[in-house]
């Protein structure tokens, strides 16, 4: 068993699910749709809440919560992540569920959206006892998923071996390898080249578009990053490589900072859950509070939902902030942050890069060839500029908001999806 961390030191506000639904009205408003297609959009067509008994390594008997939200497929299979953390909730499972309807609405990914959870805190159990988990949990939800129902893939507190357990445990359960009911899997499961990398790489290629629009040269950029996971690390080292000077990133438990740039060779160095970020030659410890109100030209939020609200969005001097998480910003602070001119990259735009290439990972399992880390990479690239254009020119053309175009773009198709399969009741 690990030693257990020290408490986290960001306070978090709740209610990712009135932000999702807020978000969903406006563009229903914006779209003059009626009342009972909005009702249809704003409810998951499918949950599932289960219990997850688990022995302990110690012999102790624990009962966990988990859930899966599929909030739509009208579009093809439901698709999104698995969340290990201790604050998912099933509100929390249908707000993310939600967000990841319209991400693939929105880059025109076949797919629905969902989302799963499970309410513990991984750093505290054994790689044993996280299987254990992975495979009850999976063997629990075993009737509503599937490779053309609804395919699981990484998220907060899991990664490419709790995908393996959850392949595993399905495969196990209906008799044959099935790869495809999960992305972000091992590569040598089946997983794509290019998947544990995607989602920070598409969050740099808005974002670089971003300042561009903005007229701010990378060269003379500097960035913070909140979150230091998957999305977040990546993130901050690609930034660098593009030029940008990235002077913050921070975990749960503490910040760095360096006016002159992180040393990000030394990104490899850094050690998690140990109270303070280390690794990073040069850097002073800031309270993690503090990096989202930095003097930065772009601000990354890449860790949970929330953290950018009323308290402090008066105090961000980012001139653009690029949604690495999903529901970073409350639709109070997103108000502010309007007001305040500050151009606002939303998460359904901004991080979609992992289930982009989740769905070349699935596409993948059925073809001959599979495609080179560099071919994964300009694809992932090229869609992702198409999206940001789409969603800056309908921003221009209609003066809304980058999240307002992006939703709306995202609700129209889900609901002519609806409409042109007549499932309208
Ligand atoms: N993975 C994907 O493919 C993907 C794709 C699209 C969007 N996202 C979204 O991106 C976000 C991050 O996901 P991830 O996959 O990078 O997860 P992850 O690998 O588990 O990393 C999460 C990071 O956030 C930090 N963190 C957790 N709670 C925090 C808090 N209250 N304040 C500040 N930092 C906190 C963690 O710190 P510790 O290391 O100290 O725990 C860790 O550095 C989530 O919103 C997720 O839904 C993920
Ligand atoms: N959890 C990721 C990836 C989903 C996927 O690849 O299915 C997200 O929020 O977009």
């Amino acid at each position: 068993m690990t030693t257990a961390p020290a408490a986290p030191v960001i306070a978090r506000t709740n209610g990712p699910l009135d932000d999702a639904l807020k978000q969903l009205a406006d563009a229903v408003g914006l779209l003059n749709y009626d009342e009972g297609l909005h009702h249809l959009l704003a409810k998951p067509r499918r949950e599932m809440a289960v219990s997850i008994p688990l022995r302990r390594d110690n012999g102790t008997i624990e009962v966990l919560s988990g859930y899966r939200v599929q909030h739509n497929f009208s579009r093809g299979p439901a698709k999104g992540g698995l969340r290990f953390s201790p604050d998912v909730s099933l509100d929390e499972v249908r707000a993310l569920a939600m967000w990841m309807t319209w991400k693939c609405a929105l880059l025109d990914v076949p797919y629905g959206g969902a989302k799963g959870g499970v309410t513990i805190d991984p750093a505290r159990y054994s790689s044993n006892e996280l299987s254990r988990v992975t495979r009850r949990y999976t063997n629990e939800i075993l009737p509503i998923i599937g490779p053309d129902v609804d395919i699981p893939a990484p998220d907060i507190g899991t990664d490419e071996q709790t995908m393996a357990w959850i392949m595993d445990a399905y495969s196990a359960n209906v008799g044959y390898t099935v790869p495809a009911v999960v992305t972000g899997k091992p590569v040598s499961l089946g997983g794509s080249l290019g998947r544990p990398s995607a989602t920070s790489r598409g969050v740099v290629h808005v974002a670089l578009a971003a300042l561009s629009y903005r007229g701010i040269a990378a060269s003379d950029a500097t960035a913070a990053v909140q979150g230091f996971g998957k999305v977040g690390a990546g993130s901050a080292q690609f930034l660098a490589e593009a030029g940008v000077r990235v002077v913050a990133v921070s975990d749960q438990y503490g910040a760095v900072h360096n006016e002159f740039g992180l040393d990000m060779p030394s990104l490899h160095a850094y050690v998690s859950n140990t109270g303070t970020v280390s690794g990073f030659a040069g850097a002073d410890p800031i309270d993690p509070n503090e990096l989202l109100t930095l003097d930065v030209d772009l601000l990354v939020p890449a860790a949970v939902e929330s953290v950018i609200d009323a308290t402090n969005a008066h105090r961000i001097q980012a001139t653009i902030v690029v949604e690495g998480a999903n529901g970073p910003t409350t639709a109070d602070a997103d108000e502010i942050l309007r007001e305040r001119g500050i151009l606002v990259v939303p998460d359904i735009l901004a991080n979609a890069g992992g289930v982009i290439v989740s769905y070349f990972e699935w596409v993948q399992g059925n073809q001959a060839y599979w495609w080179t880390a560099d071919e994964v990479d300009q694809r992932l690239a090229s869609r992702m500029k198409q999206g940001w254009t789409s969603v800056l020119d309908m921003a221009i053309r209609r003066d809304l908001t980058l999240r307002e175009a992006a939703t709306v773009t995202a609700v129209s198709r889900v609901a002519d999806a609806h409409l042109t399969r007549g499932l309208y009741p």
